[in-house]
């Protein structure tokens, strides 16, 4: 293994108390979201998707046979169904993916929160796959001086396919850097309190703003294949555990707020009951109004905006319901920023304990 020498940030190769060391009392912080392709072509979402799929976390299987059937036929026809939907949801005044957005802005204003002049935290932000990458940010705080980071995966709800695939990533820049920063990774957070407040407050304002009362609320959360719940991965029982509290915190019953997964990809079995299953079915049960809410994604994304707000939407108005409704993730809004500032007090508390 090579361990790769980066240079002083100021530069001067034999000034051994560097600026950039002298800095390490800094804290760095990196928010990580799932990822994004650079635009909405074909070439730009074959790259994304065959990182992403290649990914051994996300993907169980041997690449040797994974990887001609995803390099050669799944790869050669998604990227047109995936690059239609991103066109769909895709942010033009920016020219990227409403999730890169949504996230940057998350990052901005927590740090309008968190100064660093003031406070000697540094605020970034990263995707797991596409850019900005978690080796390029993580090692941008490592030469602003950070001599510990806090690693944040954008996921309330732990799997193996999300959170530690982050880790991953963190861990693998990590392996190729001399001096290392100390590393500190957040737990997911599926019944935190600010969370759930956060998002009960956000389904409360948005049901208020519509013309007619939903005579169902539904929960859809990504979905993931049952073979690796059986083999271990806690997911279903933290989303679960999210939809107790946030029905407690609603007041409503399962069967008033019941909980469904979507997004469901390839041909074995995944968690059920499926969102696009289940919403077909409900007009004829005679419930023509609904409301959705994924309270996995912590930012609207290709699969929120248009798997429920398009193609699910068009499945019910087609079965004959009436009133369809995706009501919006925290995004930017002043509960996410709570929310991570929460995160971000408990985290550096338990860290500065030690007495720094
Ligand atoms: C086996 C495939 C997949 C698993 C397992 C999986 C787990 C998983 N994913 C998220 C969150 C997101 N997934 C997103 C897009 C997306 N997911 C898959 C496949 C698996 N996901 C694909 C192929 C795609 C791309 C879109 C498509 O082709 O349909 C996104 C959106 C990213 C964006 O830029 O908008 C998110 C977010 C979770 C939480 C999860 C496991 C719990
Ligand atoms: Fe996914
Ligand atoms: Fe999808």
């Amino acid at each position: 293994m090579s361990y790769i020498e980066h240079p002083p940030a100021h530069g001067g190769s034999r000034n051994w108390s560097s600026p950039a060391l002298a800095g390490a009392e800094r804290t760095g912080l990196l928010l990580v979201n799932l990822g994004t392709p650079e635009g909405t072509g074909y070439w730009a979402i074959r790259r994304y998707l065959s990182e992403f799929l290649s990914d051994r976390r996300v993907i169980e299987a041997s690449p040797l046979w994974w990887q001609p059937l995803l390099q050669g036929v799944i790869l050669s026809r998604r990227p047109f169904r995936t690059g239609a939907a991103y066109r769909e949801i895709w942010n033009r005044e920016k020219d990227e993916s409403p999730l890169r957005t949504f996230t940057r802005a998350q990052a901005e204003n927590l740090r309008a929160l968190w100064p660093e002049e003031r406070t000697g935290v540094v605020v970034d932000w990263a995707m797991r796959y596409g850019r900005p990458s978690v080796a390029e940010r993580l090692q941008g705080l490592v030469d602003q001086g950070c001599g510990r980071v806090l690693l944040v995966p954008l996921y309330p709800q732990y799997s193996a396919t999300t959170t530690a695939t982050v880790n991953d990533a963190a861990f693998r820049t990590l392996m190729r850097m001399r001096r290392q920063p100390a590393i500190r990774t957040v737990p997911s957070f599926p019944d935190h309190p600010a969370y759930i407040r956060a998002m009960a407050d956000r389904i409360r304002a948005s049901l208020l703003t519509l013309d007619r009362e939903p005579e169902l609320l539904i929960g859809s959360f990504h979905g993931l294949p049952r073979r690796y719940v059986e083999a271990g991965d806690p997911y279903p029982g933290e989303c679960e555990r999210t939809m107790v509290a946030l029905r407690r915190e609603l007041g409503l019953g399962a069967a008033q707020f019941p909980m469904t997964f979507q997004s469901r990809f390839g041909r074995e079995p995944w968690l059920e009951p499926y969102t696009d299953e289940y919403v077909g079915s409900l007009a004829a049960r005679g419930i023509k109004r609904i409301a959705v809410v994924a309270p996995g994604f912590l930012s609207d994304c290709v699969e929120t905006l248009e798997e429920l707000g398009s193609e699910l939407r068009e499945e019910f108005l087609g079965t004959g319901g009436t009133h369809f409704h995706l009501l919006p993730c925290l995004n930017d809004s002043a509960g996410a920023t709570m929310l991570l500032d929460s995160i971000l007090r408990e985290e550096l508390a338990g860290w500065q304990a030690r007495g720094r």
